[in-house]
């Protein structure tokens, strides 16, 4: 069945004392666009400036004073973007405070932008999902829980007061009649959050199916949990308040559960190459590209930092094509250097060691090198 989907893209961008550039603007193609550069010249904070249009944050974790050129107080960036119609947006980036408008007015919720205008990241500072600890993954579910289904978000909140409620009582030594509220509570909004999240996984296991090309081997995410049972989990609840209140935390629920992603049925963290965790990370992107699709009608920009690194070349090639065919709008970093296949329709465009872009020197326009140019020699040769 082929479900319809709006792509989501941005057009034009300007920014202004981002990190290193000054001044600089970016014009975008609707598919595969590809910015080479050396290392520093600020091909990923072009990426991170997409980024905070839709989250009012950095993915770099970096707070707003890191933003900001150094020496200067204010970084702005207008977009202009294209979802159903032209729409425009700007932030703005003070010293610890940021600021999203969209059309002009601003943004009180910045939720309502990034479920608007969802960007997808998939970068070294962030790439956690697949190798690093289990809360980082069952974050990430959760937060594509609380996306796709709204009402969840409810739910989260109260299971965790409920588990607040219930270590304070512990702590305060209080009696079992005013825990078992507590407990019940943590069952009655845990008991929703699993099935949401099974849902999730299910979801997104049978979209990892069709990126079997992509990794080549079976790719697919597991949730570690008991067998959540109403009644068995309200015992365990209370046969445990002793040990937990000697450990100041309970260390049983949907939060403490873990998701693990098997490649060839062992855990890639572990078992999987560099290359192999590469591949089914942007098998991942492209799962959860899917759920955007399913879900919202929506097909949400990818930004892709230094994707392809540890790749070997038949691997990049493979994951150009299934990008070129995702209908995303890609915006997408590589180091100086990078061979792209004749067959990838590809802007690619190049920043200069100074963070201009390349034909800055020549005819003072960026540079929209065609397809297939080959940077075999380096930025300065392609320059
Ligand atoms: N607040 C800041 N003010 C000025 N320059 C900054 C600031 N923060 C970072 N920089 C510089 O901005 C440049 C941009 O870094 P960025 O990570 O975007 O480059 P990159 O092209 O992606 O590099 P790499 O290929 O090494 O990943 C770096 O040279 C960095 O030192």
């Amino acid at each position: 069945m082929t479900i319809m989907a709006t792509p989501l893209s941005v057009r034009e961008l300007r920014l202004s004392d981002l990190r290193c550039h000054k001044a600089l603007s970016w014009t975008c193609t609707n598919g595969l666009n590809l910015v080479v550069g050396a290392n520093g010249s600020g091909k990923t904070t072009l990426l991170e400036s997409v980024y905070l249009m839709s989250h009012g944050r950095s993915f770099r974790q970096a707070r707003d004073p890191f933003l900001l050129r150094h020496g200067e107080q204010r970084f702005v960036i207008h977009g202009q973007w294209q979802r159903f119609g032209p729409m425009h947006l700007s932030v703005e980036g003070r010293k610890g405070q940021t600021s999203i408008r969209l059309q002009g007015r601003d943004i009180q919720r910045r939720k309502d932008v990034s479920e608007s205008f969802p960007v997808l990241v998939d970068a070294p500072q962030g790439r956690k999902l697949v190798d690093g600890a289990p809360g980082e993954r069952r974050r990430w579910l959760d937060g594509l829980v609380m996306t796709f289904f709204e009402p969840m978000r409810l739910h989260y909140q109260h299971y965790m007061r409920a588990l607040m409620q219930r270590s304070r009582l512990l702590r305060q030594k209080a009696g079992d009649d005013e825990l078992v509220v507590w407990e019940q509570q943590i069952v009655t909004h845990g008991e929703p959050i699993i099935a949401a999240r099974l849902r999730v996984i299910s979801e997104l296991n049978k979209l990892l199916v069709d990126e079997q090309r992509l990794t080549e081997y079976p790719v697919s995410l597991e949730i570690n949990m008991p067998d959540y049972k109403r009644q068995e989990w309200l015992e365990r609840l209370a046969g445990k308040r002793e040990e937990d209140r000697r450990a100041g935390t309970l260390r049983f629920g949907p939060h403490s559960d873990t998701l693990r992603i098997l490649f060839q049925q062992r855990e890639i963290g572990s078992a999987g190459s560099r290359g192999q965790q590469r591949l089914a990370a942007i098998a991942l992107k492209m799962a959860e590209c899917g759920l955007w699709i399913r879900y919202r009608r929506l097909i949400p920009i990818l930004l892709l930092d230094d994707c392809l690194e540890a790749l070997d070349s038949e691997r990049q090639c493979r994951v150009l094509e299934r990008l070129q065919e995702s209908h995303a709008q890609i915006l997408m970093t590589a180091p100086a250097g990078i061979n792209v296949p004749d067959h990838i329709d590809v802007d690619i465009q190049v920043l200069s060691a100074q963070g201009t872009w390349a034909a800055d020197d020549r005819n003072g326009r960026n540079t929209m090198v065609s397809k297939a140019i080959k940077l075999v020699n380096g930025l300065e040769e392609a320059a």
